[in-house]
């Protein structure tokens, strides 16, 4: 898989350079074969017309005659030669070296329902993705009708109508504007006409279904079928036929309905606009989730009424800030959420990627019935591991996490390096382990007791790190440290730190994260009195 993380698509981009290095070598030794084979032709060609002149004459020469009777016997040979030396069996072999990092079916479909995804969050118009008119974009290439159908088309196989309709449509009212495209319009209206349809519009999809059979086939691409036989007319035929009866018998129903409340019939005039609605399931409805969305799109969802008493300072609680202090920003109160500016260098971040990079993997979250780990669709990223004994900078990093957050590193987790791919995030998660599921934290080291987060890039538009329960918003900022505590005093898990990473819009979002544990924090984070603190 590539398209969950950017620094396996940073690869493709390098292979895609050396694919154009190795065609272009490949077209270069191509026609120096076929450029010899053309000489040879012409020579042929003229030897033949100058002896057809005069035959007799020609072959009256006996230098000619063995001349001629070389030309087809031992010279033949180097022309045989060349036609069946081609390169390209070679080059094959060559090629699939080159691209065995290339991005798969799957890379695709990740790809367009990560586009999907940045849409609903952000609530975006599909004319905005398709003309890349995103913050922080220039120059972007704009997508043609049939990257838009097969967006669409991504859409549908998952049966999600609502946005197979809305791409489809766009693609449909691009393939309108333009000149010529390669699209089967047909095709298009095939798709579109049954999602309409399928998202509650009976009267556009026979419309749209109409439109398909004025077409003819003489549109289908690549098709030469007689409309009559062409499968996609037959389809729409017959959906012609069960979208009449449909609106027939609503009509009917509608008319007897009317008779009974009043005695006159009064058929409502049918809406022209396309009904469309975003299906969500339970989990999509709730407050927990509409937050999470509200809060990465910039919009306030909580009134947060100590915000007056929130703080900026400088630190100097540790002998590692005494000379150069912690910049301070406090976030919130109850949990403590407070961020330190500039705090790791763009050298130190550039060492932890290149440490990084050649180790990542799709990041797993844990099952909560089973306690394995696995991938899931809510969390899209790669992470990678990096242990103290790696290389002194790490070391250095735990050695300062440990200072800023007063906590010991007896239990904690090695270094989490994680690099989010196309709108790559994660969804509202706790990062401390359920009652339900205790026990999937090791014992000797207890449930996760703070979370210490790096950022290690600035981000264009996206990517913050979000608190659903208490509306905080953290914006990315490279060099900038976020901490807070995941248990409260009593060792219960703060229900409020539940929080999530917003789909990367625009830019490259990198973080690692420190997370340390209870066990070892006896002296450094003491439990309270009060068993409910
Ligand atoms: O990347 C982020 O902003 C948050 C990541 C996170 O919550 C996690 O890895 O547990
Ligand atoms: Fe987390």
């Amino acid at each position: 898989e590539v398209f969950t993380s950017m620094a396996d698509l940073e690869k493709i981009l390098y292979a895609e350079n050396d694919v154009a290095i190795d065609l272009k070598r490949y077209i270069a030794s191509e026609e120096q074969r076929i450029g010899k084979l053309k000489r040879i032709a012409e020579d042929y060609e003229h030897h033949s017309s100058l002896a057809l002149e005069d035959v007799d004459k020609h072959l009256a020469n006996p230098v000619n005659a063995f001349l001629l009777v070389k030309r087809f016997t031992s010279d033949w040979d180097v022309v045989l030669d060349l036609i069946r030396n081609t390169t390209g069996p070679e080059f094959l072999t060559k090629l699939e070296d080159t691209t065995s990092c290339f991005p798969t079916s799957d890379d695709l479909t990740g790809a367009a329902s990560a586009l999907l995804r940045l849409q609903d969050v952000y609530a975006l118009k599909t004319e905005q993705i398709a003309k890349g008119r995103l913050r922080g974009v220039k120059n972007s290439p704009e997508l043609s009708a049939e990257e838009c159908f097969e967006i669409g088309r991504t859409a549908y196989n998952d049966a999600d109508y609502y946005h197979a309709v809305m791409w489809m449509q766009h693609a449909l009212d691009i393939e309108r504007s333009g000149p010529d495209s390669t699209l089967d319009e047909a095709l298009l209206l095939d798709y579109l006409a049954y999602s309409t349809y399928l998202q509650g519009n009976v009267k556009h999809a026979l419309n749209l279904t109409n439109e398909l059979l004025t077409l003819g086939s003489s549109r289908r691409q690549g098709t030469m079928l007689i409309p009559s036989l062409d499968p996609v007319h037959v389809r729409a035929r017959n959906n012609k036929k069960y979208y009449e009866e449909m609106i027939a018998e609503e009509a009917m129903k509608r008319r007897q309905a009317a008779l009974g409340d009043t005695g006159d019939v009064e058929v409502e005039a049918e809406k022209d606009e396309i009904h469309n609605e975003r299906k969500l399931d339970e989990y999509r409805k709730s407050s927990d989730f509409t937050s999470y969305e509200r809060l990465c799109r910039g919009e306030e969802t909580h009134v947060y009424e100590h915000a007056h008493k929130l703080t900026c300072q400088f630190r100097r609680h540790h002998p590692m800030f005494y000379i150069n202090p912690l910049r301070e920003e406090v976030m919130y109160l109850d949990p403590r959420i407070v961020v330190f500016h500039n705090l790791i260098t763009d050298a130190e971040i550039a060492k932890v990627k290149e440490l990084a990079k050649p180790r990542l993997n799709r990041a797993t979250v844990q099952n909560p019935q089973t306690g394995k780990l696995e991938t899931a669709n809510y969390r899209v990223s790669k992470s990678a591991w990096l242990k103290d004994e790696e290389d002194p900078l790490i070391k250095s990093i735990s050695l300062k996490s440990a200072a800023l957050s007063n906590l010991t590193l007896t239990t904690v987790e090695e270094l989490q390096v994680l690099n989010y791919g196309i709108g790559g995030h994660y969804e509202p998660h706790y990062d401390f382990a359920r009652k339900t599921e205790r026990g999937t934290f090791e014992e000797w080291r207890g449930n996760r007791v703070a979370t210490v987060i790096y950022y290690m890039t600035d981000i264009e538009a996206g990517g913050g790190t979000v608190f659903t329960n208490i509306g905080v918003r953290l914006f990315p900022e490279k060099g900038a440290c976020a901490i807070w505590y995941n248990l409260r005093r009593n060792g219960e898990g703060d229900m409020k730190t539940r929080h999530a990473a917003c789909p990367v819009l625009v830019g490259q979002k990198w973080v690692c994260n420190k997370w340390f544990h209870e066990r070892g924090q006896e002296f450094s984070r003491s439990c309270a009195l009060d068993p409910v603190e």
